[in-house]
């Protein structure tokens, strides 16, 4: 397979910026960082004269009037400002696959249960932004309410051009292949198993180090994540404000004619050409900017003693609705950890949601599938669509009496984005050769067990009751 990577700036050039990266830490929080000491303005942020002759530039990612706790907006100190180029021409060829406004016209409905096979990496040169696909959504970004969410394969950098979200916000995940992001605040690197949120408005360029990549994303229109309520949790536990990881400023100062910026307006794609570099920010101050999270940081609370928690309590970052507890979309994780319930089904249960699914896995096996759920793989569980794990799952569970014991999961890492919004589903998902037209078969041979006389079923060995606590019962041995 042809090595993509040294196209553009040289691929050691490139590896060299991304060298011993340096973090401001702490989700929503309000940073400073100059590459140039002193590049910041002292005491105000309009000053008639910047230092060293920059820009000043706010970007605003909640309007001027929000309300102080939820308003979001940082100010750029910047070589030439962004406005410096030529107009936005429509992209051509047209892209075709990004939706952004969900309509009878470009997607469709079914509440059948879908699940893909993992989509194989194309030979045929592929950036970040050519590889990147719309799969499912609701809303529209016109009206600043609903989501999308998109998938990725790709195999070479974006040479001289950058990325620019006009309709909201990218939750990505990549699942194959790190990241390196060049945003206008600095640069993330970012590796299966953690995280990047590109909020609405940045500028970003990828570059593959790994060549070949894979993974998802989960767009929101007209809101931003933040870290759940803990409600009697407590003060701490789950995703920590702290390991939260937000780019310091780097810029490039070099002439780069023909440089393009590519924005996404309504789903569509537009270019403009500017001689520099977008990526050309001294200096920078505020709290709206990008992030990056590792999945592995997570410290996951659940049961202690018996049934299955709901997925909630997995909740990483949820992007909220006008609606108090119900999310426009949640990013909820199944990472590694300890099941210690009694007489508990300890696999998600059977169940139907108002809420619908969408779920990856980034490596690892699922706790609810025993086979056909691959890493790289998807699956949509509709609102109200029934779901929960596969035959085998279940009879594997009640036949090892599993789950009277301490069990640890390990090497797994899934994830779920979950709406409120019902989706509509991008015609080329649903004919994608990757589509597994067998899903359904995995719960076919659920069997009747059902026996009306006899009410502590011993055949499967299903534990029926708490008879004795097994947890003492390994104490006393
Ligand atoms: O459907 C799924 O696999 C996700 C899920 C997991 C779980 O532990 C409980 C409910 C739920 O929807
Ligand atoms: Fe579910």
């Amino acid at each position: 397979m042809v090595d993509h990577r040294t196209i553009g700036k040289p691929a050691a050039a490139v590896a060299a910026d991304f060298a011993e990266l340096k973090y401001q830490s702490g989700l929503g929080n309000h940073f400073s960082s100059e590459a140039i000491q002193g590049a910041l303005p002292v005491g105000q942020n309009s000053p008639l004269v910047c230092p060293y002759g920059l820009y000043a530039e706010q970007i605003s990612g909640t309007s001027f009037t929000s309300p102080r706790h939820i308003n979001q907006r940082s100010w750029l100190y910047r070589i030439k400002p962004s406005v410096t180029h030529e107009p936005f021409k429509p992209r051509l060829p047209v892209h075709g696959k990004l939706v952004a406004e969900f309509t009878h016209s470009n997607s469709s409905t079914t509440p059948t249960q879908l699940r893909w096979r993992p989509v194989e990496i194309p030979d045929k040169p592929t950036d970040f932004i050519d590889g990147l696909y719309t799969v499912c959504g609701a809303g529209s970004s016109f009206l600043r309410h609903g989501y999308a969410i998109h998938m990725y394969t790709a195999n070479k950098s974006m040479d001289d051009c950058a990325f620019c979200n006009a309709d909201g916000d990218f939750l990505v995940v990549p699942q194959k292949g790190r990241l390196w992001i060049t945003t206008e605040c600095g640069k993330l690197e970012v590796s299966p198993g953690e995280i990047a949120v590109l909020p609405q408005g940045f500028r970003f360029s990828v570059s593959l180090p790994d060549g070949p990549s894979r993974g998802y994303v989960a767009e929101i229109f007209g809101a931003h994540f933040q870290l759940p309520e803990l409600g009697p949790i407590g003060a701490n536990g789950l995703a920590a404000s702290r390991d939260f990881l937000v780019p310091t400023a780097w810029f490039e100062k070099e002439a780069r004619p023909g440089y393009i910026i590519v924005q996404k307006y309504g789903g569509d794609l537009f270019t403009a050409v500017q001689d520099f570099s977008p990526f050309n920010v001294v200096a920078w101050h505020g709290n709206y900017a990008p992030y990056k999270y590792d999945l592995n940081k997570f410290c996951p609370y659940n049961t202690v003693l018996f049934d299955h928690s709901d997925p909630s309590i997995n909740t990483v970052l949820t992007a909220p609705t006008d609606k108090t507890g119900v999310a426009l979309l949640d990013f909820v994780i199944f990472p590694p950890r300890w099941l210690v319930a009694e007489h508990t089904f300890r696999p998600p249960y059977y169940h139907r949601n108002c809420m619908s699914e969408f779920m990856g896995l980034i490596h690892g096996g699922y706790e609810a599938k025993a086979d056909g759920f691959l890493p790289g793989g998807a699956s949509l569980h509709s609102c109200m669509t029934p779901h929960g794990p596969d035959t085998k799952t279940f009879e594997s569970t009640v036949a090892q009496s599993n789950g009277t014991g301490p069990h640890r999961i390990t090497d797994t890492m899934a994830f779920m984005f979950e709406s409120a919004l019902i989706p509509r589903i991008c015609p080329w998902a649903l004919e994608s050769p990757f589509m597994d037209h067998d899903y359904y078969q995995c719960w076919i041979g659920l069997e009747s067990h059902f026996n009306p006389v006899e009410r502590n079923i011993e055949s499967m060995g299903i534990y029926d009751g708490p008879e004795e606590n097994d947890i003492e019962k390994q104490h006393q041995s």
